[in-house]
């Protein structure tokens, strides 16, 4: 997979350098390449913001230079055009659907914005010529988008073959079937006077994975209902809390 990030400031994705992204870019699952913004300025200000049309507080990012950024990083015509993504407060909820969809992808450009955001026009036109999608991580507002692609990238990289070790952590890890995960246990057996649940060290396979299943059940009705909700009923059925 190929990734461009575009932000003013690069030094932000920093991390992408580290642990198991970094390892990826190093054996080659994943092609990284982050610009400054400012790079497709030609002012000496190198100037990437305006106030506002219509009035109101703050600034907003200016079309040009975002437009010969994608001009150059998603040229016209190049076939598969990118998923350009933009992290942003207006945009549809992230989860780990839309990871496994992103991390289908050959190539994607996140887009961070600063400021009031920006200009709607420079998405309007990526739109006619590339997939774009606006995400969310949640119901509040950042500093700009640098931090929720580094979110949306661990998320993503995590699902590329050869980036986990242990890929049968997937299949059973929270939101992989729509529930939360059961909670976890480790040596020692006895810890501060908590106890780790007997079922889990009794060897027997078949009631540890039910008694997962109904912890993972519980959890989730008690947490949130929500995603209970949306089981299909089948699903839900298949996973009924053991009596
Ligand atoms: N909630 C998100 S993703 C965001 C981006 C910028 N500000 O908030």
């Amino acid at each position: 997979m190929r990734v461009d990030v575009v932000s003013i400031f690069p030094e932000y994705l920093a991390p992408l350098e580290l642990s198991l992204i970094g390892r990826a870019r190093a054996t080659g699952v994943l092609d990284v390449a982050v610009h400054d913004l400012r790079t497709w300025t030609h002012d000496v200000h190198r100037t990437v913001d305006d106030t506002p049309y219509g009035g109101g507080p703050g600034m907003v990012m200016r079309p040009e230079p975002w437009g010969e950024a994608l001009d150059a990083l998603a040229p016209p015509g190049a076939e598969p055009p990118p998923r350009l993504v933009v992290p942003t407060p207006v945009g549809a909820p992230f989860t780990q659907a839309m990871a496994h969809e992103l991390a289908a992808e050959s190539r994607l450009v996140f887009a961070c914005g600063r400021y009031e955001g920006i200009d709607q026009r420079v998405l309007d036109h990526a739109a006619t010529r590339m997939p774009v999608t606006e995400v969310s991580l949640g119901d509040y507002v950042l500093f700009g988008g640098e931090v929720a692609v580094l979110v949306i990238m661990e998320a993503v990289t995590r699902l590329l073959p050869g980036v986990l070790g242990n890929v049968d952590s997937l299949a059973e890890e929270s939101h992989a079937h729509g529930l939360l995960e059961a909670p976890v246990y480790t040596k020692p057996p006895s810890w501060r006077g908590h106890e780790v649940p007997e079922i889990l060290r009794s060897g027997d396979h078949g009631r540890i994975a039910r008694w997962r299943r109904d912890q993972a059940l519980l959890r989730t009705a008690a947490r949130r209902p929500d995603m209970l909700a949306a089981l299909a009923p089948g699903e839900l059925d298949k996973k009924d809390v053991a009596t």
